[in-house]
């Protein structure tokens, strides 16, 4: 323990420091207003040159106000004193005095890497390295890691009681906080890694791949913001649910323009948030369906017109359905995309029934051009040609799949008997499942886009090619954050991509995911023991090493469980050592001395049972309280504890829970969670480790 004085003196000290980088920011915040005034006043002189330079201009002095006015909790959080007296502060932003002087470096800079890196074996120039802890502009307390005693003078003075067991043990909130000023060496590797490439990162329950994922989004933008902010970043996670929970991670740091998506609301048009039984899930996420699909965007329309007559100069013209199916066949061969060759089609319509016009001997029948003329002109030629080949969308074929024959038919020597039994009844187009987005995304490929003008898209703001007229400081401070806004719905060209929980991306996902980071370089974060995938691991394996194409891959592991009690994750490590016995975990930091609550009980009795433990825990914990339930029971459980109505309660599946934290956790059922087979032990172990403080399973007995 530190005396309280020292410990008085050394944040006095802080403050004085932290006091004189809010008064600069202040000033600093002025400057960029009165830039951006300028910049206006610019604009008056009116000719092309002067926009575009005003443009630049004031875009760059918005951007730095936004990142002035951003959330300053904790603005400068560490200092590093290093060999020959040198010291520094590091922080959110970087912050120059009015010398030019560095007051804080970012922490993204270089130079603050030695904050994250430095260890005691290995101090890289650092002697003390401090955490500073704020409330507001107030410095509360300090913690410091004496790196290199021998080297350290003898003023030198060290304080602290475990800053990242402090930060640790704050209650949880509704979204993921930043961890910027207790990155651990392990975690600030993988933030680091080279923007090129595939960054990966693995480890288990807890272990901070989120947080990592998220910080690294921050560096890359901070390292190279003409590609990754240019470019676009994309950041995928599992469900809405969990979007929704790290949303505020980036902005917290600064940064607003990278776009946050879930699975099911990847593809424009789309946001689907139910799931699948795992078996439906693994037969749609299967790369055998994209064959299936194919042989569905080839086929011929549901209740389509069969034949064609038509009455030309008194000779009747006629198709029936086998020239028909001929005719479509051949204008469609595989590979090609079915709305791309609807001329094609057409030319074959028009070819059969000039030879019949000519083998008939039509009177009077003038050159096929002109016949051709004739015939698209005639209402009854073109309300058959739209019906027997209309432009289809992804939905209208998805939904074929819903009539049994047809899916006998696509899945014939593809897919078992049994497989098809259980797609039947799992396709419901007006609502679709995370599943079948990406089986949507297939067939937006596959039958190509109808030929149509490109949609010009003006921003109300722009005044010329590449000049845009940012009105008001709202506007603009609204166009700095989220140049996102700029892109088309179906962009797909990020400079980044970002995918969370990648152990539950299915081929047929990987696939959507590829499709849009052709251009990209990716990371990829994730546990294959936290999978509920009961498909083929080597098929996965496969279609995820081909999204990534042959870029160069970084590997990164993660070893110590920071959200976890101790107590807590030994009943989840449990779990999951019945399945794997000698999968390495990772080590829970943190002891509560209170271990978690197994009852059970009959099932007439789990509904009260529920409440009381919700009850319980709301009294017990700060933070947040998650119930997790089997897929099937959500409604259900949603149903019991509708009257508690406290914000800090929510109701997940034991899928939706992927990825999130609480303080609290009321497992529902996990006996049947288990019932699953090693994709059931799997999803439970994910189930038991969302608790950061208190855990309470609640079984059915038989
Ligand atoms: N260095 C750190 N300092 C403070 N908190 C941290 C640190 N690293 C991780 N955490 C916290 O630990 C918790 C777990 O982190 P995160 O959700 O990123 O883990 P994860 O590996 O993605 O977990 P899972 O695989 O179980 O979903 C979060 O609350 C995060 O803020």
């Amino acid at each position: 323990m530190t005396d309280v004085t020292t410990l008085q003196q050394e944040i006095a000290t802080e403050q004085k420091h932290v006091d004189r980088v809010y008064a600069r920011v202040a000033e600093l915040r002025q400057e960029a207003a009165r830039a951006e005034r300028e910049g206006y006043r610019q604009a008056a002189v009116g000719n092309f040159g002067a926009l575009v330079e005003r443009d630049a201009f004031v875009f760059h002095a918005a951007r730095r106000r936004y990142l002035l006015d951003a959330e300053h909790e904790g603005l400068v959080f560490g200092r590093l004193d290093l060999h020959g007296g040198a010291s520094f502060h590091v922080g959110r932003l970087g912050v120059r005095g009015e010398d030019a002087q560095p007051l804080v470096v970012d922490w993204r800079a270089p130079a603050a890497a030695a904050f994250y890196q430095a260890t005691a074996a290995e101090p890289q120039g650092v002697i003390r390295r401090r955490m500073i802890q704020s409330s507001g502009e107030r410095v509360t307390g300090i913690e410091d890691d004496l790196l290199d005693p021998e080297a350290a003078p003898e003023q030198m003075r060290v304080v602290g009681d475990g800053a990242l067991l402090a930060s640790l043990s704050k209650a949880t909130g509704h979204g993921m906080r930043d961890i910027v000023a207790t990155i651990q060496r392990e975690q600030d590797q993988a933030i680091r890694s080279p923007g090129s490439g595939v960054t990966i990162v693995s480890g288990g329950p807890g272990t901070g791949k989120t947080a990592v994922a998220l910080h690294r989004a921050a560096y890359l933008l901070y390292s190279d913001r003409n590609r990754f902010a240019g470019g676009g970043i994309l950041v995928v996670g599992p469900s809405t649910v969990f979007v929704d929970y790290i949303a505020s991670v980036l902005p917290s740091l600064g940064e607003e323009s990278a776009t946050l998506r879930s699975l099911g609301t990847l593809v424009p048009g789309w946001s689907a948030t139910r799931t699948d039984p795992g078996p439906v899930a693994a037969v749609k996420g299967s790369l055998r369906m994209r064959r299936v699909l194919e042989r569905a965007s080839h086929d011929a329309v549901p209740d389509g017109p069969t034949t064609l007559r038509l009455l030309y100069r008194g000779t009747l013209l006629q198709l029936d359905r086998n020239q028909l199916d001929r005719i479509r066949t051949r204008a469609l061969p595989r590979g090609a995309r079915r709305n791309e060759v609807r001329r094609a089609g057409f030319d074959g319509l028009f070819d059969a029934l000039w030879a019949q016009a000519q083998a008939q001997k039509v009177p009077g029948l003038p050159s096929k051009a002109e016949f051709e003329g004739a015939l698209a002109d005639r209402e009854d030629f073109r309300s058959f040609a739209k019906e027997w080949w209309p432009r289809l969308r992804p939905r209208h074929v998805l939904a074929w799949l819903a009539d049994p024959a047809r899916l006998r038919r696509y899945a014939a020597g593809l897919l078992s008997t049994d497989e098809v039994d259980l797609l039947k009844g799992a396709f419901d187009t007006e609502d679709p499942t995370i599943a079948d987005v990406a089986l949507l995304d297939e067939l937006d490929a596959l039958l190509g886009r109808p030929m149509q003008a490109a949609r010009q898209q003006r921003s109300q703001f722009q005044v010329a090619q590449g000049v845009y007229e940012l009105s008001t400081a709202a506007e603009r401070a609204r166009a700095a954050r989220a140049a996102a806004t700029a892109r088309p719905d179906d962009y797909r060209e990020y400079a980044h991509v970002v995918v969370d929980e990648a152990q539950d991306v299915s081929p047929m996902q990987w696939r959507m995911l590829g499709r849009r980071g052709r251009l990209a370089s990716w990371t990829i974060v994730g546990d294959p023991a936290q999978t509920a995938w009961s498909g083929d691991p080597a098929e996965l394996e496969r279609s995820r090493e081909r999204a990534l194409g042959s870029r160069a891959r970084n590997a990164y592991t993660l070893t110590t469980n920071y959200r976890n009690s101790a107590e807590i994750f030994e009943v989840a490590a449990a779990e999951i050592r019945t399945i794997a016995p000698d999968l390495p975990l990772p080590t829970a930091v943190r002891t509560t001395g209170v271990p978690p609550v197994a009852l059970a009980v009959p099932l007439a009795a789990l509904a009260a049972t529920v409440r009381d433990a919700v009850d319980e825990l709301l009294a017990q914990v700060e933070g947040t309280i998650g119930v997790i339930t089997p897929v099937d029971r959500v409604g259900e459980v949603a149903g019991w504890l509708g009257e508690v109505g406290d914000p800090r309660l929510q109701v997940v599946t034991s899928l939706q829970a992927k990825g999130m934290e609480y303080d609290g956790v009321v497992l529902v059922a996990p006996g049947e969670i288990r019932a699953g087979g090693a994709a059931g032990v799997r999803t439970l172990y994910v189930a038991l480790s969302r608790a950061t403080q208190r855990l309470v399973t609640v079984d059915v007995t038989a």
